[in-house]
């Protein structure tokens, strides 16, 4: 699985540590920083959120790990992708749900909201979780699918 990390200047801290975290996970075949590097670049969440997703939607990453303030901006940025997923999540049912129910490819996390020890064994978990293409949800998800097409 390749994965993708980024962050605006409020969750370049925890990307750096969710970015390590990734890279000593042996699932991980590959994990790519779009930064932002440190915090003292201001560049705005939007930039990094879109980014990511555009990664994920041409094919060049499998999924994206996301972090800003509160997590939102990012996944509300990310979801503007076509054919991006995107959910914002600091517990660990809905991060199992957003790929089980829903095929998210990107997960959302606010570096003001949780901590650095819970935020990576979610990551860890959500990694873990694959969405089953025979599963009754995968009608629901296509309808999204079919909404963006039209
Ligand atoms: O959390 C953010 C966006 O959802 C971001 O890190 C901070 O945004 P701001 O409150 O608009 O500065």
């Amino acid at each position: 699985m390749r994965i993708a990390v980024a962050a605006d200047s409020a969750g370049v801290a925890l990307k750096d540590e969710l970015r390590e975290l990734l890279r000593t996970d042996t699932r991980i075949t590959e994990v790519s920083d779009l930064g932002v590097p440190d915090a003292a670049d201001d560049r705005a969440y939007p930039l990094l959120g879109i980014a990511a997703a555009e990664e994920v939607a041409a094919g060049r990453a499998d999924r994206a790990v996301l972090v800003c303030g509160t997590g939102i901006g990012m996944c509300i940025s990310a979801n503007k992708v076509a054919g991006v997923r995107a959910t914002v999540a600091h517990d660990s049912y809905s991060a199992e749900r957003s790929i089980k129910s829903n095929d998210c490819q990107v997960l959302t996390m606010g570096a003001r909201v949780i901590g650095p020890e819970l935020a990576k064994r979610i990551v860890a978990e959500w990694i873990g979780h694959a969405f089953d293409p025979a599963s009754a949800s995968a009608a629901k998800v296509a309808r999204i699918s079919e909404y963006e097409r039209t």
